[in-house]
């Protein structure tokens, strides 16, 4: 029996006939053409022959403008025509199509043997909190913030303070490369020091997220370098790179630690209603699938925004356990397979006032993560992490932030600086 990968798009046309296109994106992007073929040459043709799945029609409400009419359309894709990675199979379902008009990849799913190529997060949500020995709670990251041109005593002194305020991960700026003034190793080293002079007083773990940069051909040699030096997690600007670099990364038996995926690059891709691949896609699905342990994403709340409704499809791709619904296409009944979860760190803009909906929206298995809402707190960097930390202590007990505040000076200043949302 054939297998196939499933692609589901949103096509935007006044007055195309979606079932012709459907036809011809099937035919199109697997055997080039088909009616013209002799017969003898269907039969052999037929199993690389992509088929359409559904076709669903959008015709525009009464007073709409007719520009909102649109079809989701999916195809199925035969896996024989494709190699078993990630490239490959973008590349046939969005390569030249995705520069074809108003067309958007709204949606994958994957063969089971497509799927079982890919072993997913080596760490994922249950091995991030191993490692840190906290279950009970969603996890506070802080970001670097201002070290681009810093030399190694400021970039201590700042690690030391974020971690001070009790934060589990700390996280490189994307934007600290290989650079003479704080170069990798080094900078581990300081950061670990530094570490480990806040634990003796926090009585806390922490990981130090440090930023996996330089030229493809080197990053894994890089990757063993900074483990080499001490690392216990590593940062990675996947879109830059592209999803089968961190695929390699992420199944290199060498590299034994976390691997954490920021989205630099994704607003060029997912937020156009026409264009692109969704958000849930892009830093969902496929980030799982090569392998990230924690995802970053823009939030609906704080500064660079996505709505929630796509937020929450990025939550579910990286959760859910039953991948025969969301991500196997056709699953046999005996198929049993397994990705660990990714933590999804929805992110940017993010201050101790939004906790609350934090939490209400992703619940415990999230970490919450802020730069400017730690390094800008009224009474310094410690006190920074502080209030983030009463904030999801004071949520978790079912305390409003204002009740917890009466209590808890730094939270209350955050409060005052930042507000809550009404
Ligand atoms: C757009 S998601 C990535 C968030 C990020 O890397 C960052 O530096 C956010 O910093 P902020 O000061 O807005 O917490």
């Amino acid at each position: 029996m054939n297998a196939y990968c499933l692609a589901t798009y949103r096509s935007f046309d006044e007055k195309a006939d979606f079932h012709k296109k459907a036809t011809s994106i099937a035919v199109g992007l697997t055997v080039g053409s088909w009616t013209e073929l002799p017969e003898a040459q269907k039969a052999q043709m037929e199993k690389h022959l992509g088929k359409v799945i559904s076709v669903e029609v959008h015709e525009p409400a009464h007073g709409e403008p007719t520009s909102n009419r649109y079809a989701d359309i999916t195809i199925a894709y035969p896996d024989i025509n494709f190699s078993r990675d990630i490239p490959a199979l973008l590349v046939t379902v969005f390569g030249k199509l995705s520069m074809d008009g108003k067309i958007k990849l709204i949606d994958l799913s994957f063969s089971s043997d497509f799927l079982s190529g890919f072993s997913g997060p080596k760490f994922g949500i249950q091995g991030v909190r191993e490692l840190l020995g906290v279950h009970d709670r969603p996890l506070l990251m802080s970001i670097f913030k201002s070290v681009v041109g810093y030399e190694l005593p400021a970039l201590r002194e700042q690690f030391y303070l974020q971690a001070a305020g009790g934060v589990d991960l700390i996280k490189d700026d994307e934007i600290l490369f290989e650079n003479p003034l704080t170069p990798l190793e080094k900078r581990i080293e300081i950061c670990l020091e530094a570490a480990a002079q806040a634990t003796k007083e926090t009585g806390q773990k922490l990981l130090y997220a440090v930023n996996l940069t330089g030229p493809t051909s080197k990053l894994a040699s890089q990757a063993k370098k900074a483990i080499g030096a001490g690392a216990n997690a590593l940062l990675f600007n996947v879109l830059a790179y592209g999803f089968d670099t961190l695929h390699e990364l992420s199944t290199d038996p060498e590299i034994t630690i976390p691997i954490m995926a920021h989205p630099a690059m994704a607003g060029a891709t997912y937020p156009s209603p026409h264009y692109g691949i969704s958000a849930s896609v892009l830093l969902g699905k496929l980030m799982r699938l090569a392998g990230a342990d924690l995802v970053l994403f823009p939030s609906p709340y704080g500064s660079v925004v996505m709505p929630r409704e796509e937020n929450m499809a990025i939550k579910h791709a990286l959760l859910t356990d039953d991948l025969r619904k969301d991500y196997i296409y056709n699953a046999p009944a005996d198929v049993q397979l397994k990705l660990a979860a990714s933590f999804p760190v929805p992110s940017a803009g993010i201050h101790p006032g939004l906790v609350p909906l934090i939490l209400r929206d992703f619940g415990k298995d999230v970490i919450v993560n802020a730069g400017g809402g730690i390094h800008g707190h009224p009474l310094g960097t410690i006190a920074g992490g502080q209030a983030f930390r009463q904030a999801i202590d004071a949520t978790m007990q079912g305390i409003t932030l204002q009740d917890y505040a009466r209590t808890h000076p730094e939270l209350q200043s955050a409060i005052d600086t930042w507000g809550t949302p009404e």
